[in-house]
């Protein structure tokens, strides 16, 4: 399980999260919902590593994760697909699956066969330029490349964002896929709140670098919820 406890988190003088405490349990799927700029994003960057909390703390699977660096937090099991996907956009699609292999050892350098049984369009693509990719197919790579780093827990930053319906479909289709075979803990982040209301186990609003409101899925049709997540 990923506990993260009173996290405070700053960019210079400004406070973007505040005392915010969630736990994303294993084969489960933890949906943190809120309006645009409530630091949906500095929450998963204080979890991967990417920037540094000023206080609280972060411990996944009995391990504290403070001060690690991103590295060694992918090498402990955890999984990060990054708002805007961050594809490398010169680099083949094979080549981007395979700069998942920098955390693994030897014997597990190779591309799981579930990435393609989920997002075939990879498979069809495999010599294609990362750039050349639709938004879409790009989102499904950066998840594909997630999965090549054989996760324990997948950390997902609005997968749904710019993205087909169709490919949305496909994309939660995976996510579900992940949690039931595999039981790895899923925590994602959105705005999209139909997304998370089909897939998650458990849900948090944020706002204003604050968790509002905590509870199922079926919560978020209260009254209560709404007014935090209407712009
Ligand atoms: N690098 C940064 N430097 C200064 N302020 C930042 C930085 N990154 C984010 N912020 C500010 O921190 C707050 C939270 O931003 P964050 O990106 O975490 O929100 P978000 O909920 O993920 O929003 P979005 O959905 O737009 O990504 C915002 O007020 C934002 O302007």
């Amino acid at each position: 399980m990923l506990t993260v406890d009173n996290i405070n988190l700053h960019y210079g003088a400004a406070q973007a999260l505040r005392g915010v405490s969630i736990n994303a349990e294993m084969g489960k799927i933890t949906c943190v919902l809120g309006r645009n700029g409530v630091g949906k994003s500095s929450l998963l960057r204080a979890i991967t590593g990417q920037h540094p909390v000023s206080a609280g703390t972060i411990a996944f699977d009995g391990t504290k994760l403070d001060g690690m660096a991103p590295f060694n937090r992918a090498r402990t099991g955890i999984g990060y697909v990054p708002q805007g996907r961050e594809i490398f956009p010169l680099l083949t699609v094979k080549e981007n699956l395979e700069t998942g292999y920098a955390p693994l050892a030897r014997k597990d350098r190779f591309i799981p066969d579930d990435i393609f049984s989920l997002f075939p369009v990879l498979q069809s693509m495999l010599g294609r330029r990362g750039g050349d990719l639709s938004g879409g197919q790009q989102q499904q790579l950066a998840i594909g490349r997630a999965m090549v780093t054989r996760p324990k827990i997948l950390v997902l930053d609005e997968p749904t964002e710019g993205i087909q319906p169709s490919i949305i479909k496909d994309i939660g289709r995976a996510i579900r896929y992940l949690r039931d075979t595999t039981g790895m803990a899923i925590l994602l982040v959105e705005q999209y709140l139909d997304f998370c209301r089909e897939l998650a186990d458990q849900v948090y609003i944020m706002d204003r670098g604050e968790i509002v409101h905590q509870g199922t899925a079926e919560t978020l049709d209260t009254p209560e919820a709404r007014r935090h997540l209407t712009v």
